[in-house]
């Protein structure tokens, strides 16, 4: 009896002791295979976060559209100024001269040109493809494509003209689409280029008036996410600028029409100068940042919609994280304040209304 428990004990002790042995090559497999999956994980959460390395934008070929006017012609100017070869697209051919004429004051070498184009971008895509076909020849491969050419109208979803709609979506949308499309093949052949898209705040966040301008607006940031994603292996990066009120004749012209909630949210924002806001877009487009917002309140808006689009550095990565329960509170006192600027309007009017009958 004594001498078999002897016995088994023995196998066991030398089972354990030996077990040791054999299991420590499967524990340091395991250690490798966790450092090897942590290594790859930590791999992908970086991989998005890598930033692209700046365009020089001396001797580029820079094509915006709506640089005759405006925001666009501000842009153009601070590309000149950093020795870009400038393009500008629209369809009034006076005011295309009178710009180029403002932007070439601006040279700082004497190679350097300012060509114009006349053409409708929102209507007939081979025209498009033409015209940027044109630019191509004269001033070599387009290297930066600025989407800024459009236009917006403000006022109550009833009392805009219904075919507004469709206009605001083919000038600001189809109008983006079509000169991008035109130049995405030479850029990808070439593995290098910058696209900008300009939104608006209105293109983040939908407000009273612009019923039919903000969707315009929103569906830049659809097609520039997914074509972001498409381009980003061939070294081409997209931007999408949120500017807010910003004074120029496109704003002007809008405030004729604007119903007074609209100003007064707006207002919240304030107002930019074009020249400003030229000189943030730019940059954002150069760094080839996703994201392009100006003032507090812009870069509050665009953390708290970033959504899934992409991310362009670690710090916006983490701004983003840590900001966004904060950002939303914040933004739950706009709202707020926004719809009681909405209900005491109406009142307002009401009441006008009536002592209009009594009189
Ligand atoms: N100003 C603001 O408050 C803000 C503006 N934005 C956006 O920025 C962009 C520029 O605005 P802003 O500078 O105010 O505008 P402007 O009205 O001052 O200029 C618009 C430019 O676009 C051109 N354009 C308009 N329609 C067409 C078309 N169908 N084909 C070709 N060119 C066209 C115009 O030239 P032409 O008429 O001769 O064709 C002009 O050069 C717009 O997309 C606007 O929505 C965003 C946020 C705020
Ligand atoms: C944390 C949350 C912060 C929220 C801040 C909200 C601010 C809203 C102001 C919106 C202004 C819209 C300007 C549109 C400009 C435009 O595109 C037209 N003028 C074009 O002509």
């Amino acid at each position: 009896m004594s001498s078999e428990e002897g016995f088994s004990s023995a196998i066991t002790d030398w089972l354990f002791i030996n077990s040791w042995w054999l299991l420590l090559p499967f524990i340091m497999l395991l250690v490798v295979a966790a450092f090897i999956v942590a290594f790859v994980l930590l791999l992908y959460m970086i991989s998005p976060l890598i930033s692209p390395k700046p365009l020089k934008l001396n001797g580029a070929h820079v094509v915006v559209t709506g640089g005759s006017s405006g925001i666009g012609k501000c842009i153009a100017i601070e590309c000149y100024k950093q020795g870009a070869f400038i393009t500008l697209v629209a369809r009034d051919e006076e005011k295309l001269l009178q710009a180029k004429k403002e932007v070439e004051k601006f040279a700082i070498n004497d190679k350097q040109v300012v060509l114009c184009i006349s053409v409708d971008v929102s209507s007939d895509y081979s025209q498009v493809e033409n015209v940027i076909k044109q630019a191509q020849e004269k001033l070599g491969p387009v290297d930066m494509l600025v989407n800024c050419a459009g236009t917006s109208v403000s006022g109550k979803f009833e009392e805009v003209e219904v075919d507004r709609f469709k206009k605001l979506m083919e000038v600001n949308y189809l109008g983006s689409v079509y000169p991008t499309r035109a130049v995405i093949t030479t850029m990808k052949e070439r593995r290098m280029g910058r696209i900008m898209f300009v939104s608006s705040q209105a293109g983040q966040i939908g407000l009273f008036g612009y019923t039919a301008y903000s969707p315009s607006k929103f569906a830049l940031r659809g097609l520039a996410e997914s074509l972001q994603m498409e381009i980003k292996p061939y070294n081409i990066y997209v931007t999408v600028a949120y500017p807010p009120d910003t004074d120029t004749p496109g704003l002007a012209e809008e405030n004729k029409t604007k119903p007074l909630e609209t100003k007064l949210i707006s207002e919240t924002s304030g107002v930019c100068q074009p020249d400003q806001v030229a000189k943030i877009i730019v940059r954002d487009a150069v760094q080839g940042n996703f994201n392009s917002s100006v003032g507090p309140d812009g870069y509050m808006l665009s953390a708290l919609t970033c959504g899934m689009s992409p991310v362009t550095s670690i710090t916006e990565g983490l701004q983003q994280i840590v900001t966004m329960g904060l950002f939303r509170t914040i933004a739950l006192f706009y709202l707020g304040s926004f719809d009681s600027i909405v209900r005491r309007c109406m009142i307002q009017r009401e009441q006008s209304k009536a002592a209009n009958k009594r009189e």
